[in-house]
């Protein structure tokens, strides 16, 4: 067995020579153009040093206010174009999809077994057939067959909510929440109100996409792939611990829920959902050979998984967002709560029929999605920072600076080019959002429910003075979320809170 000394001196030594190499070779610009602005690099590192990395979009808005809209950087030898901002975003990735649409292979979510995921996998057929899938369930008229669910679910938010919301609590409540609601529609399973099996090991997987899946540590790997012999108690590699996990977790959040609703169907008693419905079509089907039916169903495992991965943790940072504002602003709640009196009267709990009548935030004006906050395109590779796009004072989607009438018109009626769904936040071109259509609707239900029967506001400490809530934010490789913060939730309707068990 080699020497474990001699492999590190070795790899180094390699990734120094591969270093060198990689700075002294530039890719030529085919075009002959000459590349956009940006920062300054050094020799080796390029702008390695320069980044934040555990608050990326700061140093790409520093760099816009810089360097403009498009900036060019250098990471290892790997040029990096920044798109800053919406509209230049749109231009390409909305009117150039066919080319803005890969995604670069990566050797870290290779090495996770995750690269199957959607949201990763290159403009390929198998892409395209999983957006298939997806638009069967999720598309706008599909995903407004559900708001009965959506509903449902967010008034057994409410009732867990008035049982405990201290913040840890009150995470959980809002995971289960949009947990609940994707293992519905895609699975038809009902998942239990604490500690669901299935949605808990989803959550785990979620965070530990979110800890690797960064663009920085990615371009470091698949720059020098000699990096990955390096091992998990180096500097900087320990995340390496988490591969067996990982992969033990990405078997069971693929395979156990679908093989649930599988015996439900063999059953005859599953309900209406995605892999159901096409469980069903798969046995009523005689013309697919079984190796086609064995593709077919792995692209199917991987889009319902996808479905709960990339939906359940933007949804619930995005409602936790939504709390949180309602501490900070309390004269904006106290507004949308009189628009709510004023339409749905003292007893009854708002539905979707009552949308039309609330302007103040009709299609959400009240919370903006603002959890996602890196993607990585291919062609010489394009990051996207969606965070730092919803960052700059006048940008009408910076949430940092909340005030929901920027989302009306100057007549206070809804503006239609603040819509949520097409809210940067969810990306552009053929890579949009999956689920938009299905965020709509339960952030809705979520947050009208919330302030039809809630009163949120700023808990107090033993001598009655109020607890200050500074509202800073976590930090993340992919996602993030309000990090813990205080507050005091009571009912403000004892006949609503009522009706609403009553529904339960
Ligand atoms: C507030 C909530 C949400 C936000 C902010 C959000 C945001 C995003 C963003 C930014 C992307 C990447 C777009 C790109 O790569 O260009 C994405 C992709 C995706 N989202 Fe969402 N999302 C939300 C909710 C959901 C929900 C509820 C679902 C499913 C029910 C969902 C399913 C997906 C899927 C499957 C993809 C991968 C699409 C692809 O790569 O082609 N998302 N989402």
């Amino acid at each position: 067995m080699l020497d474990l000394t001699v492999i590190i001196v070795g790899a180094v030594s390699v990734t120094t020579v591969l270093l060198i190499w990689k700075s002294l070779y530039r890719s030529t610009n085919l075009s002959g153009l000459p590349l956009p602005p940006g920062p300054p690099q050094l020799p080796l590192l390029g702008n390695l040093l320069d980044i934040n990395t555990t608050e990326p979009w700061t140093t790409y808005t520093a760099w816009r206010e810089k360097y403009g809209e498009i900036v060019y950087s250098r990471l290892l030898g790997q040029d990096y174009i920044i798109i800053n901002s919406a509209r230049v975003a749109k231009a390409l990735l909305d009117q150039r999809s066919s080319k803005y649409s890969g995604r670069p292979i990566s050797s870290i979510q290779k090495n996770f077994s995750v690269d199957w995921m959607t949201g990763f996998v290159d403009y390929t057929d198998e892409l395209k057939l999983h957006r298939k899938l997806f638009h069967q369930t999720l598309r706008s008229e599909a995903a407004a067959k559900y708001q009965d669910l959506y509903l449902r679910k967010a008034r057994e938010l409410i009732s867990n909510i008035l049982v405990n919301s201290d913040h840890e609590k009150l995470r959980d409540h809002l995971k289960t929440f949009a947990g609940s609601l994707v293992m519905a529609v895609t699975y038809g399973y009902e998942a239990a109100l604490e500690n669901d099996p299935f949605v808990t090991r989803v959550s785990e997987l979620t965070d530990i996409i979110n800890v690797l899946a960064s663009p920085e540590r990615e371009a470091l790997v698949d720059a020098f792939p000699i990096l990955h012999h390096l091992p998990a108690w180096f500097p900087g590699f320990g995340y390496k611990r988490l591969i067996p996990y990982c992969q033990q977790l990405v078997q069971e959040v693929r395979n156990a829920p679908f093989e649930y609703t599988r015996k439900e169907v063999v059953n005859g008693t599953a309900s209406h959902s995605m892999v159901s419905d096409f469980l069903q079509n798969q046995m009523d089907d005689s013309e697919n050979s079984s190796e086609q039916k064995a593709d077919l169903e792995r692209a199917m495992k991987a889009t319902a998984a996808s479905v709960f991965v990339g939906g359940a943790e933007s949804t619930s940072s995005t409602l936790l967002t939504f709390m949180l504002a309602m501490v900070l602003y309390p004269q904006v709640q106290e507004r949308a709560c009189a628009e709510i009196d004023a339409v749905v009267g003292g007893t009854r709990l708002p539905n979707f029929d009552d949308r039309p009548s609330l302007p103040f935030y009709r299609r959400q004006c009240m919370v903006r999605p603002k959890s996602r906050l890196l993607r990585m395109y291919t062609v010489s590779l394009i990051l996207i920072p969606f965070r730092g796009m919803s960052h700059t004072s006048s940008d009408p989607n910076d949430v940092d600076h909340f005030n929901p009438d920027r989302h009306l018109s100057v007549d206070g009626k809804y503006s239609p080019a603040s819509a949520f769904i097409v809210d940067p936040a969810f990306g552009f071109g053929r890579r949009i959002c999956a689920g938009r259509f299905f965020a709509e609707g339960s952030i809705w239900a979520a947050i009208v429910t919330v302030l039809s029967v809630l009163r949120i506001a700023k808990a107090r400490d033993a001598q009655g003075k109020e607890i200050e809530v500074k509202g800073d934010f976590t930090t993340g490789a992919s996602t993030i979320h309000p990090v813990e913060f205080s507050c005091s939730i009571t009912s403000r309707s004892p006949e609503r809170e009522s009706s609403l068990r009553m529904d339960l």
